[in-house]
């Protein structure tokens, strides 16, 4: 059986919205919308992953903040594990530095005028938890 590799997801919230951003490469996935983050690497907590992720792709300082339940699988080997994250005081505003040509600030309402990656729908979708992102906030 071949070992999976998760890919650590970030629902970046700021001020009640949701940060999306278009990926810009491989060919097969530009122009299509994700939660910014990347694979975890060996022996590497998922936790930091995202932060180290959100630091090299947006230029944040970032941290996370909770689990969201669930585990999305995305072209094998690698599954999706998603994490709400917030900028921490003092972090510069995200920036597209890799693997993205846009990023956007969605309120719950407009969370799907982007054309997220298909993989990415449930996980989107989980996000609408009262808990998490609350529609209406
Ligand atoms: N970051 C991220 N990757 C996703 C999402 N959905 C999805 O299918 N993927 C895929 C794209 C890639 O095949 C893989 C993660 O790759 P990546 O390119 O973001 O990760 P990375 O920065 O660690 O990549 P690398 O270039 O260092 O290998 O998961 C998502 O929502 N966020």
């Amino acid at each position: 059986m071949t070992e999976r590799i998760v890919v650590v997801g970030a629902a970046l919230l700021d001020a009640g919205r949701l940060l999306a951003a278009r990926r810009s490469a491989p060919p097969e996935l530009a122009g299509r919308w994700e939660l910014p983050g990347g694979k975890v690497e060996a022996g590497e907590r998922p936790e930091d992953a995202l932060v180290r992720e959100l630091r090299e792709e947006l230029g944040v300082d970032a941290e996370p903040v909770a689990r969201v339940p669930g585990e999305w699988p995305l072209k094998p080997p690698y599954v999706l594990r998603v994490w709400t994250a917030r900028l921490r005081p003092g972090s510069r505003a995200p920036q597209p530095l890799e693997d993205h040509d846009e990023l956007r600030w969605l309120t719950p309402d407009r969370l799907w005028e982007v054309p997220w990656l298909d993989q990415d729908v449930p996980a989107v979708r989980a996000l609408l938890a009262p808990s998490l992102f609350p529609a209406g906030s």
